[in-house]
């Protein structure tokens, strides 16, 4: 049974499929402190949080079974992604569900701001009916500089166009193309900062987005300009801003999000007169709560089933095209890499994947992922999953090294798992996924072969004399172990052969020392694919 921990208020209905699942418990345990959710974190398979929980470094290390930190919600700037990383634990975001929510907030807060809703609304319900000093201006005609055009920024760049706005957007990543696609200005930030009447950031904050504007953007700013963060707390650097209102450059802030939250009491911008503040709401709607509590209760689910699954933060993200045609193969390729580590004795410098065939021409990082963590579980056991395995080869010094569209030797695809040692010795498997019959391993060293990669297997090598197949048979049957197939390859008569045996069950060390004592015969080794 699966045990998911819910540490920030996060919607019943949303999760209502983790509540239903008959393999899962889920508690919900909000506002604990660091050192009380490292007190029971370790009893949880998953964690769910929005951005008040801070999953800190020991709060990971303290989560000794802790599979998955699901975000509900885009930003992920509240968890220590390195220490998950490191640890294997994998991070998975909602990015799409509070998109619209979002720029719909972003909105509210424009319009609030350009014609002093909040202002105007304590003066009313405290008596004053005051109607000189809320001057507003219009939306109509005005230059809007959008900071980030990714989901939340394309939508209120859409959304503005309505209302008559000319768009300036700038994103490392906007095409001039996309640009014209979405009928906005591709603009400099310095450009947009000179030029713009209403300016809004979404983009996440990052060593290169923090403080982006600043002193000096503030001292080259069009003046009267307003400006609107619901994106990240210091993306905008607040105390430059609060005298950037004060000097009359700026005709006022609209924010949602702070650099520590909650602000402290006596934080510039909750008494300031022309800056109008939320606490972090943009994705607080009931629709928007739902989707990202569905989305990510569906990918945690997938989680810790072992099921393929999308949003992973903490690793780069795969196309739904590429993840179909790789799925089927992740399960060969990590047996390929456990056998492959079982049968090499010595310390490991190299694995080397070859991709032939219908893999010769996808992005197959996703299937290397389980090849590696099929290598390193061998020694490394449960600590290696998807998420650290390359990071864990990296830290041994083993190199990954991957081909593609080498021979496929007939067949439709073809993996090659060579590793190679620090002694320069090199042991080589291939396997196949044949259309209605699964999974095969085709080639072990030189030899070609065909066995199911499963169960118990018994691989011996031996001199190719008359006689070795009758011993073994016998000495196997002495000892009760049931031989379910066998296979002998060699390359020529007389020669070096293999002998590869599948058995239903495991077999005792003995039985081993037993076969290679045997005439003719040169080791004995078990391998184990679960
Ligand atoms: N206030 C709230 O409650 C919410 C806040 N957010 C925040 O809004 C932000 C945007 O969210 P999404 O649009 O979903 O993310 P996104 O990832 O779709 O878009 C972010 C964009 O920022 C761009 N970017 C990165 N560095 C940049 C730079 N130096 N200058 C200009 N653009 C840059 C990226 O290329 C990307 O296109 C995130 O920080 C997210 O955490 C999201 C949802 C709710
Ligand atoms: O999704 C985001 O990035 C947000 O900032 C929303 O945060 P929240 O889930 O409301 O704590």
């Amino acid at each position: 049974m699966f045990k998911v921990l819910v540490s920030d208020p996060i919607s019943d209905l949303g999760i209502q499929q983790l509540v239903d699942a008959s393999d899962v418990t889920v508690e919900k345990k909000t506002g604990l402190t660091e050192d009380e959710l490292i007190a029971i974190i370790g009893d949880y398979d998953a964690l769910l949080v929005r951005s008040q929980t801070r999953v800190t470094e020991r709060i990971m290390a303290a989560g000794t079974k802790l599979k998955v930190v699901g975000r509900a919600g885009v930003g992920v700037d509240n968890i220590d992604l390195e220490a998950a990383t490191k640890q294997g634990i994998i991070v998975i975001n909602a990015p799409d569900g509070n998109t619209i929510t979002t720029c719909e907030h972003t909105f509210a807060m424009m319009m609030a701001l350009a014609r002093h809703i909040p202002q105007a609304y304590a003066k009313t319900i405290g008596g004053t009916w005051d109607r000189k000093s809320f001057l507003g201006v219009e939306l109509r005609n005005k230059t809007l500089g959008v900071l980030g055009m990714g989901r939340i920024g394309s939508e209120v760049a859409k959304r503005a166009k309505a209302f008559g706005m000319n768009i300036l957007a700038y994103d490392p990543f906007l095409t001039q193309e996309r640009a014209e696609k979405m009928e906005v200005k591709l603009a400099t930030v310095d450009t947009i900062i000179r030029n713009a009447d209403f300016m809004t950031v979404h983009t996440p904050l990052t060593p290169e987005t923090h403080h982006m504007i600043s002193g000096p953007q503030f001292e080259v700013m069009k003046k009267g300009m307003r400006i609107v963060n619901c994106a990240r707390g210091g993306v905008i650097d607040e105390m430059a801003l609060v005298e950037a209102v004060d000097q009359g450059i700026v005709a006022g802030a609209a924010f949602d999000v702070f650099e520590s939250e909650p602000p402290e009491q006596d934080h510039p911008f909750l008494s300031h007169p022309k800056i109008i503040v939320t606490p972090h709401l943009g994705a607080s709607t009931i629709e928007a709560q739902e989707n990202v509590a569905i989305d990510v209760s569906e990918e945690v689910l997938h989680i810790l089933r072992n099921e393929p699954f999308k949003n992973a933060v903490n690793m780069p993200p795969v196309a739904p095209t590429v993840m179909n045609k790789l799925q089927p193969y992740f399960s060969l390729g990590e047996r390929l890499g456990s056998f492959a580590a079982q049968v090499t004795n010595q310390a490991i410098s190299e694995i080397h994947v070859d991709y032939a065939g219908d893999l010769s021409d996808v992005d197959t990082l996703p299937l290397t992922r389980y090849i590696v963590k099929g290598v390193l579980v061998h020694h490394l056991g449960s600590e290696v999953n998807i998420v650290n395995c390359m990071h864990l080869a990296k830290q041994r010094d083993i190199n990954v090294v991957v081909t593609q569209a080498s021979k496929s030797k007939g067949f439709t695809n073809l993996l090659t798992v060579t590793l190679k040692t620090q002694d320069h010795e090199e042991r080589l498997v291939a396997g196949t996924l044949l259309n209605g019959y699964g999974d095969r391993i085709v080639q072990l060293d030189k030899f070609p072969v065909d066995i199911a990669p499963e169960g118990h297997i018994i691989l011996i090598s031996h001199n190719d004399k008359p006689g070795i197949i009758g011993y073994v048979g016998t000495l196997l049957g002495q000892n009760d172990v049931n031989i379910a197939s066998m296979q002998v390859g060699r390359k020529i008569i007389g020669g070096s052969a293999i002998m590869i045996l599948t058995v239903d069950k495991a077999v005792h060390k003995d039985v081993l020392a037993q076969l290679i004592a045997l005439p003719e015969l040169n080791n004995a080794e078990e391998i184990v694919l679960t």
